[in-house]
């Protein structure tokens, strides 16, 4: 069981993938339960949605203190509802897209967080650190609640660089080679569709 609280968000309106991207079903199961599979083991676990969309036992259905702002403000519902039934800690923070995060990718950025910093990050193929596939620490909150009053809405900017310990590729890759793939277009899913991905 891993010491910290997932939180999977699916609050977004799927433009680009043009029907409701958590239920598109990939080997049998919707995405939504490949997501939330991969966190199943944690002590709490979080829905950041609009309250009726989804249920989904285990799971408790959060929502957004900004409704329709993005997963920069999904993070924010994400960390206050974390703080306020675990105390201090860290939440695994998880589009619901990304069907291929397997519990060995989140172990494996559970081992490189430190005492030093408040986010782990896997880089990308292309050295990008990736934000929705991440660990944040609830000490965060007070600043993507700033950020959030202050308009921005990347997701990127939820930590500094030097608060965000980073996951070399490589390690991703050995754990779990396509945990970083994204689903935004029905073109997208049909790549994993294929065999071996
Ligand atoms: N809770 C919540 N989640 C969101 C919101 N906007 C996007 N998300 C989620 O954030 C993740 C990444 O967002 P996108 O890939 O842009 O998904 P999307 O917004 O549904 O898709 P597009 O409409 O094509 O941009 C997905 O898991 C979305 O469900 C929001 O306002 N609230
Ligand atoms: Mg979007």
């Amino acid at each position: 069981m891993l010491p910290l609280a997932g939180a999977v968000t699916a609050g977004g309106a799927s433009r680009r993938f043009g029907s409701d991207k958590a239920g598109a079903v990939l080997e049998g199961r919707p995405l939504l339960q490949h997501v939330t599979a991969s966190l199943s083991g944690c002590l709490l676990r979080l829905l950041i949605a609009p309250p009726e969309r989804y249920a989904l036992p285990g799971w408790q259905n959060v929502p957004d203190t900004r409704p329709g702002e993005g997963p920069l403000a999904a993070l924010e519902a994400a960390l206050l509802a974390a703080r306020a039934q675990m105390g201090e800690g860290w939440v695994a923070f998880a589009g619901v897209d990304m069907p291929r995060l397997t519990p060995a990718y989140w172990e494996l950025l559970a081992e490189v967080k430190t005492l030093e910093v408040l986010a782990v990050r896997a880089l990308d193929a292309a050295w990008e650190p990736q934000p929705l596939a991440a660990l944040y620490h609830t000490a965060l909150l007070e600043r993507v609640t700033g950020l959030l009053d202050g308009g921005e809405r990347r997701m990127r900017e939820a930590a500094l660089p030097e608060q965000t310990a980073l996951v070399p590729f490589v390690e991703v890759q050995r754990v779990s080679p396509s945990a970083l793939h994204n689903v935004n277009t029905p073109a997208d899913l049909l790549v994993l569709a294929k065999p071996g991905q």
